[in-house]
């Protein structure tokens, strides 16, 4: 049971190696205000004089005061965890040293600091107990003291008192007012119930005559589960006189036996009393928290383990094993790169598009939306088409549209889709870089070196893979662009143009014999003079529109809107011209029937197609004839035809290309790549260069879990 304390004593070793305080340790914590006597209270229990002395505050960094019962040796001697091979059997010695080792780390201006000082003592006199010494509270600041002082003191102690498994010592001085007690307002703060403080009044001899702390005492005033006790301390003559301190506690004996109030509780005041209480106390603290401390331990263990596998495979340490390391990592990195790519990652995110997913995204929303803003004639100007007719024939006058010209025309706006498609393999390419530095395992981080080098080898990969990649798609247009398919079945061709063209035309017509009925009944004049082309003669000489219905207003229609028809064998003379006798248009059509207009009207058509062969082409004017107006509607309306077949091949075929040159490629020889270029043995020794950062960062973590490790075995032991 005894040996309880020396447990905590151990863990409180093993945890000051890392200065760590995750473990809530057991252990008394001396609280008061400053001359409350709590350096007397220790030295008592001790009975030897070490403890620094002086004016202002003396205590600056919290004191851990192991006290170690040693049997069958009169030699008592100090040991300091800063100075573990020094054996301290001169206690003056022991207080020069707590002074220095204060002034080392807390400065010379009397400023306080966090870092403990850890001191055995061990002893045939002493009672094993653990206590913590901290800055006594003070309001007066000293002239070289730190203006937040006290701020700096209550927050320390506050520290130390808020822990669960803290026992807290408030000492307050009898010869004052308990109201007035700093460490039992303090202790109230955090044990309201006061289950874990016990109060130790110091000065008892000082207090005015004819009063008494009786009623303290007997825990009548503030009630504490763990009780008050009463102790004489030697007076600052005594010290000056160098009252021994065996003396000193005689004389605390004979005060409370002699003392008319205490001397019925006599034996339940002074400072053996209080070592055993405290002794006790201590004790049965530990066995009940020693579970729960076990199970912390534990769960720190595992957590710890864990922090320490994120930051490498410890079996793969070692000279022996870096090439296994080496090609675990690369090996790693290459599986990141394709399950990013295929989806397969098991981190895949669920906030934002990632790996292959924005790949399908680039083709089917960036370059579709690409290739389909591109408008098929765009940026050909009417001018531009009816040059190209022009040159296209040459000195010969020409009797219908020129194929060449057709073929002129469409070819630059093949070209349209290059740009796009080859942006297309850029972002990819992009894509897969950005893929690759989201890959490998947190382990990399620790190489820095070698995650630059695999970044490097996979860029380099794709970089060689986007050239070819860029070429083919450039090919691909090219391909489109060298032969003008116009049997493509899905390609309009020339009935086809004509044929929309006429039903564009019929539905004009009808519509604006719609509006002619109306006028009729309304107003010959208003409507028909609002209609463009229109034959103000007939208006004039008051001869109604639908008694000319079938010349005049049909011929200013086929003048307005280009060209009908004229009879099917010309027509098919016509097509046959222009696009030879294989056009789908042509087969899908009986050659001595004529192609009936949507309301099935011929001879509108063929009388309209008549009109096309009288139409000059020789003027020379900005403004366009209706031969010319009609000529470029056809061209326009073939380019949209076969421009939109060739967008729809290159939308479909350049994704194709990029997944199976640049994506699929590199997807497939990144393994081999970074085993041929990283997988040497003279490279090892470089690329498993730690990042000096991470190295002690895992170094830390590893010695973390070798102190909770021993501190598990050493409450395993225990129990
Ligand atoms: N007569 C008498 N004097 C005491 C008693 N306890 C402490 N003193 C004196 O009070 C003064 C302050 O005592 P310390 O033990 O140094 O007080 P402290 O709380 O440790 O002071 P700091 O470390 O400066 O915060 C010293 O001169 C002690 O001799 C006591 O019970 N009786």
């Amino acid at each position: 049971m005894n040996d309880l304390i020396p447990l905590v004593n151990k863990l409180q070793d093993v945890f000051s190696t890392i200065g760590s305080d995750t473990v809530d340790l057991p252990q008394i914590i001396v609280v008061g205000s400053q001359s409350s006597g709590k350096s007397s209270v220790l030295e008592n229990i001790v009975q030897r004089d070490f403890l620094p002395r002086g004016n202002g505050i003396v205590t600056r960094r919290p004191l851990v005061l192991q006290l170690i019962n040693i049997q069958n040796t009169e030699e008592e001697y100090g040991e300091f965890l800063h100075a573990p091979d020094q054996k301290f059997t001169d206690f003056g010695e022991i207080r020069r040293e707590i002074e220095t080792e204060t002034a080392r780390v807390a400065g010379q201006n009397k400023g306080i600091s966090r870092s403990p000082i850890n001191l055995k003592i061990y002893s045939p006199n002493v009672l094993n107990l653990t206590l913590v010494d901290l800055p006594g509270l003070t309001k007066v600041q000293y002239r070289d003291q730190p203006t937040d002082i006290e701020k700096q003191t209550r927050s320390l102690i506050y520290e130390y008192i808020s822990k669960p498994n803290s026992i807290i010592l408030a000492v307050s001085p009898a010869n004052v007012d308990l109201v007035n007690s700093e460490s039992l307002k303090l202790a109230k703060q955090v044990d309201p119930e006061g289950k874990r403080t016990i109060g130790v009044l110091t000065k008892l001899d000082l207090m005015d005559a004819g009063t008494n702390a009786l009623e303290i005492l007997t825990g009548r005033v503030v009630p504490l589960k763990l009780g008050f006790i009463g102790v004489v301390n030697r007076s600052q003559q005594d010290i000056v006189g160098n009252k021994p301190m065996v003396e000193a506690l005689k004389a605390e004996a004979e005060f409370f036996k002699h003392h008319p109030a205490y001397k019925n509780i006599a034996s339940r005041c002074g400072t053996p009393f209080l070592a055993k209480t405290l002794n006790n106390i201590l004790m049965n603290h530990i066995r009940e928290r020693l579970p729960d401390m076990k199970t912390r331990i534990n769960s720190l263990i595992t957590q710890t383990s864990q922090e320490l596998l994120s930051y490498g495979d410890p079996t793969l340490e070692g000279k022996s094993n870096r090439g296994a390391l080496v090609l675990k990592l690369l090996t790693k990195f290459a599986n990141d790169f394709v399950s990013s790519i295929d989806g397969t990652a098991s981190d895949i995110s669920t906030k934002e598009l990632c790996g292959g997913a924005r790949i399908y995204y680039i083709f089917n929303n960036v370059f579709g939306a690409a290739l389909d803003s591109i408008a098929p004639c765009g940026n050909l100007t009417t001018q531009d088409i009816r040059t190209a007719i022009r040159n296209s024939t040459g000195p010969r006058p020409f009797l219908f549209v020129p194929e060449i010209a057709f073929d002129l025309l469409v070819k630059p706006q093949i070209r349209l889709l290059e740009p796009p498609s080859l942006r297309c393999v850029e972002l990819v390419y992009e894509e897969l870089l950005k893929i690759c530095h989201g890959c490998g395992s947190p382990e990399l981080s620790r190489y820095p070196r070698l995650q630059a080098r695999l970044l490097e080898v996979v860029s380099d990969l794709l970089r060689e893979q986007q050239g070819p990649t860029s070429s083919y798609v450039e090919s691909l247009i090219s391909i489109q662009r060298a032969y003008i398919n116009t049997n493509h079945p899905d390609f309009i061709g020339g009935g086809g143009a004509i044929s929309d063209l006429v039903k564009k035309n019929e539905k004009k017509r009808r519509e604006f014999e719609k509006l002619n009925r109306r006028a009729n009944n309304f107003s010959n004049s208003s409507i028909h003079a609002s209609v463009n082309g229109i034959n103000k003669d007939e208006i004039h000489d008051g001869s109604s529109i639908s008694d000319k219905e079938s010349s005049g207003t049909r011929d200013m229609i086929s003048l307005q809107n280009g060209m009908n028809s004229s009879s099917w064998a010309q027509r098919e003379s016509f097509l046959t011209y222009f696009f030879g006798s294989g056009n789908k248009t042509d087969r899908t059509i009986l050659p001595d029937q004529p192609v009936p207009s949507r309301n099935g009207n011929f001879s509108r058509d063929i009388e309209d197609l008549d009109k096309l062969e009288n139409m000059s082409l020789n003027e020379d004017t900005l403004h366009l004839t209706e031969r010319e107006e009609m000529e470029t509607q056809l061209i326009r309306s073939l380019i949209t035809s076969y421009f939109n077949i060739v967008r729809k091949t290159i939308q479909d075929i350049v994704p194709k290309a990029i997944m199976h040159l640049l994506v699929n490629h590199s997807r497939e020889s990144v393994q081999n790549r970074l085993v041929s270029e990283l997988y040497k043995e003279e490279l090892f020794a470089d690329l498993l260069q730690e990042d000096e950062n991470l190295a002690s960062e895992r170094q830390k973590c590893k010695t973390m879990l070798d102190v909770y490790r021993k501190a598990f075995e050493v409450i395993n032991e225990a129990m």
